[in-house]
Parts: structure tokens; sequence; C-alpha cells
């Protein structure tokens, strides 16, 4: 999965498709948003100064200048501008960790901004119809849906589904859910009816709510329904009924609550919606999205939301509430810096999960993300330094490039600022979309010439974040990083491959030293590529890679993921690389923008999952093995004395290997039955466990609590000691006193 700049697709259907989609326009946005708004997060900036930064600084990194050349030129670049400062200065929110969404009788009311914390806000006084929605659409960059229908909608799902493998068949079913990939729903139709949604073309007066069946009749408020234009501007998939109808769910749920910057609550709901719907997610993960946040923060329950919704909105709200309570203990518990309990928690959230929950937990982070400036300093960085171990690793290990990298330099700004404003400003001028855009039409042309046919030619820059990682480990200047702008071959067969070099070494004069040949060496894990650097226009280094599509493969999904080569040296049992693999595989089939992204998974006949994945047949080469069986491990949060920690267990294990695991002295029986350890009394999943040979599974949370509170008894001893010596009665306040209660019951 890339962040692709510019994509050409030779076949089919037609020879060249320069379109920008989604996902790009998300990169773009991100990384122009990083830049431009240096000015507008001046406030976070200078309030940082005093701070320590994580990691060294980058000044002794920049001892050489870096290349110099022309500005960007592409389109988007502006809007993204606009579009990044609009998002940026919203301000705040993540009321879950401000713990301050306030219910204000006055709804929406601008004087309720928190200057201080969101210096710059568009969204100031109350929603008329030329700010908010109207306006950030009207400053979004175009962006185009096209009508293109991805052939992945082609691929058979019983294949899929009668996987064999039995520790995916859960979490296949999970995935796939009664929603699966509603290709050839209304929803779907809709979407692929091309239209430039975010086009400036797009007036006000074209669009009217569908008021059909009264969907929207209960919402009074004008910033509601200006939220939802906003979206219906961004998205056509807010114009379905079913996703009206969760938006006035959302929008009564959430009604009179206010994140921190002033901004409504229902405001972080759609743009998380907005988000799932730009990389193409179905009408089933939308709506899930804009109903994310109602069982933890409003009255809906679950079975309300299956009413309304069904199965497959329902469980996603709950997969998404369970995601949080996760993460929040994690955080509160610091467990993700040790790095064996982050792995294990990056597996449990994939796995206990459908990873479509996984989806919408990332997007709400990285909206929480892109809002954060409002929040104190201190809670700015403890998101990050969160986001940057739990989240940005998801993102990585799904393959949502686009999300990764905006994710990952926001986490930069925010934990590194003063290295994050150092780089942006000698990057500012040094990302030349415009010379990829030029480099990758001179190719296909001169590819069309030599009659070499080609699958896939797209390029991408570096993002801050990757180059910023790649000089601190590589120990590198910036004008050492040879690969801040690359492009992406991937053709038919290795004969090909060289053919399409030469292409290239005619078209630019080739950097000394820098070709390697990893199709006839492959490295250690498999990777096979031909790799070359050249000097692109304006003697801009310019890598490119060019690949067969079984290569390319081998790339995303097989041992050589590209995943995997970011983690570094992990070694991940063949359980986490399968279940990766499929997650990937499950977000990509129902995210119709991503699976069109055409330098990851491939584009319409191009490229096609390997055999029936996820089981594989014998002779398939991108099956791990050996294959994984039914054994994969369980892992569970364990809660002892407030202390979290994630453990792993073989499968079938019960609460009774938890318990003879941990705790204190050894097992003993109660006369109920019941094992007890000491004083420890285990609750799974916050209900008190009678039956302690119940298997675990994954992402339970066992509490193990003590029976009885040992420093309220010893307290409470002490009390009646006194009482006894002093011929006193207990005392009626008191530490003693309010944990007789729970020493009583
Ligand atoms: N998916 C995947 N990609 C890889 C792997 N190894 C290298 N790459 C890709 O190839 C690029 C460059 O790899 P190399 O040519 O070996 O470069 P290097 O020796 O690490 O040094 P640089 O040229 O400085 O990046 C990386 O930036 C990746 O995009 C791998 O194991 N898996
Ligand atoms: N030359 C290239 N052309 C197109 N896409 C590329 C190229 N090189 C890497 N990519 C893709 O760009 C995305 C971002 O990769 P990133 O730049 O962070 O790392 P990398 O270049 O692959 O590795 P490293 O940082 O170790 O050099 C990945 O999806 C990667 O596959």
């Amino acid at each position: 999965m890339t962040v692709p700049t510019i994509a050409l697709y030779a076949s089919p259907p037609s020879s060249v498709c320069s379109t920008t989609h989604p996902c790009q326009i998300n990169a773009h946005t991100s990384y122009d948003f990083e830049l431009s708004s240096r000015s507008a997060s001046s406030t976070a900036s200078t309030a940082s100064t005093s701070q320590k930064p994580v990691t060294g600084g980058l000044s002794c990194l920049f001892s050489s200048p870096t290349v110099k050349h022309a500005s960007s030129s592409s389109s988007y670049s502006g809007g993204g501008e606009e579009l990044g400062s609009l998002w940026h200065d919203r301000g705040e929110e993540l009321k879950e960790l401000s713990g301050s969404f306030r219910y204000s009788p006055s709804k929406f009311n601008g004087a309720s901004l928190n200057r201080d914390q969101s210096p710059i806000s568009v969204f100031q006084g109350p929603v008329s119809s030329s700010s908010s929605g109207v306006s950030s659409s009207a400053r979004s960059p175009p962006m185009r849906i096209t009508r293109e229908r991805s052939n992945n909608g082609d691929i058979s799902l019983n294949s899929i589904r009668c996987g064999s493998n039995g520790l995916f068949n859960g979490f296949v079913r999970g995935a796939l859910g009664s929603s699966c990939i509603d290709y050839d729903s209304p929803s779907f139709e809709a979407r692929t009816d091309a239209l430039d949604v975010g086009s400036s073309a797009v007036v006000l007066d074209d669009l009217t709510f569908n008021m059909e069946d009264g969907f929207l009749e209960g919402i009074s408020e004008p910033y509601a329904k200006e939220l939802l234009l906003g979206a219906q501007l961004r998205h056509k998939i807010f114009y379905e009924d079913f996703i009206i109808k969760a938006f006035c769910e959302a929008e009564k749920a959430h009604r009179g609550q206010m994140r921190a910057s002033g901004d409504p609550y229902l405001q972080h709901c759609v743009e998380t919606a907005v988000l799932l719907a730009l990389i193409g997610a179905n009408s089933t993960v939308v709506a899930a999205g804009l109903l994310h946040d109602t069982l933890d923060d409003s009255f809906l329950c679950y079975d309300y939301i299956f009413g309304k919704f069904g199965a497959g909105v329902a469980d996603l709200v709950e997969g998404v509430s369970k995601l949080s309570h996760l993460s929040k203990l994690a955080r509160d518990n610091n467990t993700a810096s040790k790095t064996v309990e982050a792995d294990r928690l990056h597996t449990m959230f994939l796995a206990m999960a459908d990873a479509r929950a996984v989806l919408i937990k990332l997007a709400d982070r990285l909206h929480n993300m892109m809002t954060l400036d409002a929040l104190p300093l201190a809670k700015q960085q403890r998101f990050a330094k969160e986001t940057l171990e739990i989240f940005v690793p998801l993102a990585n290990r799904l393959g949502i490039s686009s999300w990764k990298v905006q994710l990952e330099n926001l986490c930069f700004k925010h934990l590194n600022p003063d290295q994050h404003k150092e780089l942006s400003s000698k990057l500012l001028d040094s990302f030349d979309d415009a010379m990829i855009t030029s480099a990758t039409e001179r190719l296909e042309r001169a590819l069309k010439d030599k009659a070499i046919s080609y699958h896939v030619l797209c390029g991408r820059h570096k993002s801050l974040y990757s180059i910023y990682c790649k000089m601190l480990k590589k120990k590198l200047n910036m004008d050492e990083i040879h690969d801040i702008h690359g492009l992406r071959l991937i053709v038919d067969n290795e004969e090909d491959c060289y053919e399409a070099l030469k292409v290239v070494h005619q078209l630019w004069s080739e950097v000394p030293g820098k070709f390697k040949d990893y199709i006839t060496q492959p490295k250690f894990n498999g990777y096979q590529s031909l790799h070359t650097v050249v000097m692109g226009e304006g003697m801009i280094p310019l890598e490119v890679q060019i690949r067969t599509k079984e290569m390319h493969l081998q790339a995303e999904f097989g041992f050589a993921a590209h995943w995997r080569y970011k983690e570094g040296d992990c070694k991940h049992p063949s359980f986490v690389l399968q279940m990766v693999e499929w997650a990937r595989w499950v977000v990509t089939w129902q995210c119709e923008a991503m699976s069109r992204d055409r330098s990851s998974i491939g584009y319409a006949d191009s490229i096609k999952p390997p055999c029936t994945f996820p089981s594989h047949s014998d002779d398939c080469p991108y099956s791990y093995k050996p294959h994984c069986g039914q054994d994969g491990p369980v892992f569970v949060i364990m809660m002892e004395n407030d202390k979290m920690s994630v453990q792993e267990f073989p499968t079938n294990s019960t609460i009774m290997d938890l318990l003879e695991r941990t705790g204190r002295g050894s097992l003993r029986w109660t006369p109920y039955g019941f094992p007890l350890k000491e004083e420890l009394r285990p609750r799974l999943n916050h209900v008190a466990v009678s039956d302690p040979t119940c298997k675990l599974q994954m992402g339970d949370v066992v509490e193990l609590t003590p029976a009885i509170p040992d420093k309220s008894l010893t307290e409470y001893r002490e009390e009646i000691q006194r009482m006894y010596d002093q011929g006193m009665s207990v005392s009626s306040t008191g530490p003693a006193a309010s944990s007789m209660v729970g020493w009583r019951s």
C-alpha cells in the first residue's frame, strides 16, 4: 500500500487514468496541512518549546543543503492547504480524555469557544451557510469519484467463507459480517455514479435534503443540517436514506454535547464518517462511523441500534466501543510503551474485532488527532504517544497508507515539535509532485513506444515522518535520501522488468552505485524487485522500483510484506501474519477506494488475491509455512491490583489457567467448588466469574480483584483494635468506614 501521488494504469480499461482518488487526496492533504499549518499551529509549537523532545535534534542531520527545485504546481496542493487548516483549526476535542464534553443549552454557540485552546477557528459563532460544512466543502480540494467499478466485486467470497482454517473462522465471519461487500447494493451504485463531490463547481442550491421519509424532521438545529450538507458535498453516500437515518440518530444521541473547542460533538461523528466514506467504505461502515460513540456517550443501547440498523451496524459500533475501552486502559497504564505488550495489543485489536471496527476506530482517532490542538499540552502528547504506539502500527498492518502517513505526521508534530518545524521548513520546497507527474507521463510514453505493457505505474513522495525516521535510523543528511521521490512500475514478467529498466536508464541518468537487482538476488525474506535511482527533472533524485505483479503481491502480503519490513526485526508467529494478511484483504475489499489504489493490491483484472485466500493451496507462493492451523494464541488483558498486562495463552485456556499463572500463593478450592487464589477473585469482562472452566477468548479483560481489600482490612482491624482499646465506637467516617461496605458484601 503506498501513498500514491500519481498513478497510471495500462489496462484495463484505458491506458491512462490520472484521476486523483480520495486516498491520494487524503495523503496530500495531510502533508500540505502539515507544512501549511505552521502558522496556524504556532500557538501549539510555541507552547511546547519547553517540552522535552522525544528524540534528539535534527540539526546535525542538515549539514548539507538539500536539493532545491521548482515548487509544486499540482492542483491539489492549495486545496489541501485550505482543507488542512480548516480541520486543524477546529480545535481540541477528545472528550474521552479531556473528560469535558459539555452540555450546552445554547448548543452550538461560538461564544463558548476557548480561544486559548483553539486560536483560529473557522467555526466561530453560530453556524451559517457560509461557514461550517459549506465553506469546508467549498475549500476542499476537488475530489473525483470515478465511475470505475472495482473488479474486486467479482471476487468469490464463498471460497473465503469456507476457509478451512479454524482460527480464522470467527474472525472471517465477523469480518465479512452480513453486510460484507455490498457492491450490488444501491449504496455502491450510488457511489460509483461519478460526480465531483468536492469540487467548487458543486453549488449549494444543487443540494437538497432527502426529506421523503421525514428523517430530518426532528432536526431543528441549523448546525446539524449544515453538517449533513457539508458531508454530502464531500461524499455522495451521505444522500442515502440509510446514512441520513444514522445521521439523525447520531444527532439525537449527541444533541447538546459539545467538544472542548465549542464545536458540537456531532461534528466529530460526521468527520469520522466522512473519512471512512472517502476511502470508499460502504454504507454499513459509514453508518457505524456516524454512530460510533453512541453506546459510550449517549442513551442509545445495542438493541436500539440493532433494531434500527441491523446487526451489521450494531456489532460494529459495539466493536468500536470495546476497542475504545481497551485503548484507554492501555493508555492509562502506558502498556504500549513495552514492545512485547504493544505487539500483543496490535494483534489483539485486529483479532478480537471485525477489521472494519478497527477501521472506524482509526478514522475516529485520525479526526481526533487532526483536532488535538485545543487540548492541554500534556494530553496532546499522551494521545500522540498512544497513537504512534497503537494506531499507527494498526494502520500500517491494515495497509491504510494515507491514514498512517497522516497519523504519523500529526504525532511527529506533537511529540517533536522542534524537529517537525525544522524538517517541514527544509522540505517545504523539496516535495515536487509536478516532477513526479511529469516523470510518470514520460515513462509511460517511453514504455508505450517500446511496446512494454505494464499493470501499474505510480509515484509517491516520501512522508515527512518517514524521512525523519530514515535520517535518524541511517544517520543520513536529507540530501543523502534518494527515495524522497519515487516511481513504481509493475509489469507482466521478469523479462519486461529488465526491458523497462533499460527504458528508465535511457530517459534519465543513473546515480552510480544505487542499482539493486533483487530479482536475481532476492532478499532473505524473498523480496524481489529492481531498484534504481536516477536524476530526474531538475536534477532531483528519483527512485524507480520495477517488479512483476507476483513480486508485488509478495511485497505487499507475503513474507516480505511492507508492514513487516517497516516493523523491523519483529518475529511474528505465523498466526499473526495470517491474521494481518486477512485483515488487509477484508479492508481492501470493503473499501472501494482502497481497492482502486493500484499501487498496492492491484487494480481490476491486473492483480487478484492469491489463490483461495485465506486457505492457500499447497503450492501457493504466498502461504505462510507452516500453516498456523487452529492453535493460534489468545491474548487477554489482565488487570491485577490495578496493573494492566497483555497475557498470551494457548488456545482453549481457561480462567483456571489464568489463575494458576498469576497472583500470589497456590490455588486452593473454596467449599463452594470455586478456585481461589488467596484473596483474588476473577471478573471476566466486568462480570464475576461463576464458571472457572470457561474458556478465554481473544480480547477478554480479566480483572483479579482482592476478595478482601487488604489495606482496608488492615485499617478496619486497627479501627476495631482502637475501639476496644479506647472503648469508642467505630468511626462513621474515614477509609475504614467506606471500605466496610465492600468488605461485608
Ligand atoms: N515490501 C518490502 N519492500 C522493501 C523491502 N526491502 C526494501 N524494500 C523497498 O525498497 C526500498 C529501498 O530498498 P533498498 O534499495 O534495499 O535500499 P536500502 O539499501 O535500504 O537503502 P536506501 O536506498 O537508502 O533506501 C525501500 O524503501 C522499500 O520501499 C522488503 O523487504 N519488503
Ligand atoms: N519508489 C517507490 N515508488 C512508489 N511507491 C513507493 C516507492 N518506495 C516506497 N513506496 C511505497 O511508499 C509507501 C511509503 O513508504 P516509505 O517511504 O515510508 O518507506 P519505504 O521507502 O518503503 O522504506 P524506507 O523508509 O526504509 O526507505 C509504502 O507503501 C511503499 O511501498
